[in-house]
């Protein structure tokens, strides 16, 4: 079976590869199987600039091919906040519950109308001594008051998504894959995927 190495240590994330590529007949693997011991540090001040590191550091040290995705929620009445520090709003532990409790209280005096937000994905390319390449996918919605469902990840349990009227936490891997951020981006590479035999 062919096999797809993404350079990240969010099993969450993960999973929402997987949803993606199983269909397409690739096994995922993480920096939990190949390079446990590997701390990238996000060093960027854009999702494009910390994909791109992620992916060429591992890239670099295992002499292969790899993907990394860097993505977060950018919320309007925030000013785009948490943004690229979404995996740290809350603090270095990186706590989904926390981040979502403070995100939560940081909009308790806006209302529903006001809370429009989206998340990102940046997905990078990376391989030895090929130009690392990027492809970008975003997902409109609304941060929710409360939290709902028990899929996914990270904010999804308070992210409501527009066009489904739903939590993304009550979608499972398969329908998040068909509208997230994280799909769209891969959808993106895909395209060059398909008509690119060097690739
Ligand atoms: O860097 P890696 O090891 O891949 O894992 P990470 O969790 O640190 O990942 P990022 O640096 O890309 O930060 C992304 C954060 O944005 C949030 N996020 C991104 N995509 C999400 C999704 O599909 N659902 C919910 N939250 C998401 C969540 O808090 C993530 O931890
Ligand atoms: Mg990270």
């Amino acid at each position: 079976m062919k096999e797809i190495i993404i350079a990240t240590k969010n099993k969450g994330k993960a999973k929402d590869f997987e949803a993606i590529f199983s269909p397409m007949g690739y096994t995922v693997k993480t920096l939990h199987d190949v390079a446990e011991e590997m701390d990238i540090e996000e060093t960027g001040t854009t999702f494009e600039e910390n994909a791109i590191l992620k992916a060429e550091a591992l890239a670099n040290h295992l002499q292969t091919f790899v993907i990394a995705d860097d993505s977060g929620l950018e919320v309007d009445a925030l000013n785009g906040e948490p943004g690229v520090y979404s995996a740290r709003y809350a603090g270095e532990e990186k706590s989904d519950e926390a981040n979502m409790e403070k995100l939560l209280d940081a909009l308790k005096d806006v209302p529903s109308p006001e809370r429009t937000a989206r998340f990102r994905c940046v997905i990078a390319v990376a391989e030895p001594n090929m130009p690392t390449k990027t492809y970008a996918g975003f997902c409109e919605g609304h941060i929710a008051m409360e939290k709902k469902g028990s899929n996914g990840f990270g904010y999804d349990p308070i992210f409501f998504v527009d066009s489904l009227n739903k939590h993304m936490a009550e979608l499972s891997a398969e329908e998040k894959a068909k509208i997230s951020h994280r799909g769209h981006a891969i959808a993106n590479l895909r395209k060059e995927w398909e008509n690119n035999v060097d690739f």
